[in-house]
């Protein structure tokens, strides 16, 4: 008997919304038994992330610190929750890697995102679902000009090619991915999220 919990992440360009929906979700009752996590994630491995980002770190570099914190948050949290039969929600995973980092890394190699999704393979943990939260990035960053911080991808043009592969990455997982235009009222895009978790877990 299988009791294996839920993978649910969540994906967006900078500002579009993830952090506001997440914490709406947290506060929830219904998803009081859910375990909530992020990426870049709050081991010691994540904030050699938060300073690459924060950084002029190689991008080749800066992937791997991204990737290996993905592998702890893997074998410490994700398995280990999903094997005692707990469902997670992520603001951000491996989708974050294929759609940003195959950005930063064109030019360097042929076919980043391709390999970036290769050396992902055989030890993560494919999603059940990926709600991934579109919007224009001259509205997203827009947001986070209000928001006051600043991450060295939150530009215009660099944030075109990422919502590109993101689309790219739905396109080629129809199944898994749900995508939701963020640029509408917080209440519209919660209930369109509720609706994409409730239909995955009542499909078990
Ligand atoms: N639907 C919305 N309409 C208007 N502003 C929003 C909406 N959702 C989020 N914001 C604002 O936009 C900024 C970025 O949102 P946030 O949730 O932090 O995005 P993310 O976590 O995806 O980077 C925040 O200042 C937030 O208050
Ligand atoms: C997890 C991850 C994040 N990022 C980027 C997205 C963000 O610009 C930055 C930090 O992520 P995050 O703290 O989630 O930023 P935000 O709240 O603005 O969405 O790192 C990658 O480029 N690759 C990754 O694998």
């Amino acid at each position: 008997m299988s009791m294996k919990g839920k993978l649910i992440t969540l994906e967006g360009i900078d500002g579009s919304g993830k952090s506001t929906i997440t914490k709406r979700l947290r506060s929830n009752p219904d998803f009081k038994d859910f375990v909530f996590t992020r990426e870049p994630t709050t081991s010691w491995i994540g904030d050699a992330v938060n300073r690459a980002i924060h950084s002029d770190t190689d991008d080749l570099a800066e992937l791997l610190l991204f990737t290996a914190d993905h592998a702890e948050h893997i074998s410490k949290l994700i398995l280990p929750a999903l094997e005692s039969g707990q469902n997670v929600i992520s603001d951000r995973y491996s989708g974050s890697r294929y759609a940003y980092q195959a950005v930063t890394l064109k030019g360097k190699f042929p076919e980043p995102m391709e390999w970036i999704q290769q050396i992902h393979h055989g030890w993560t943990v494919d999603p059940d679902l990926t709600v991934l939260f579109d919007i224009d990035p001259k509205i997203s960053v827009e947001r986070c000009g209000n928001r006051g911080e600043q991450t060295k991808f939150e530009k215009i043009d660099f944030l075109e090619e990422v919502r590109a592969n993101y689309l790219k990455l739905a396109e080629a997982h129809p199944k898994r991915f749900v995508i939701i235009n963020t640029d509408r009222p917080v209440d519209e895009i919660e209930k369109d999220v509720l609706d994409a978790i409730n239909s995955l877990l009542e499909n078990k």
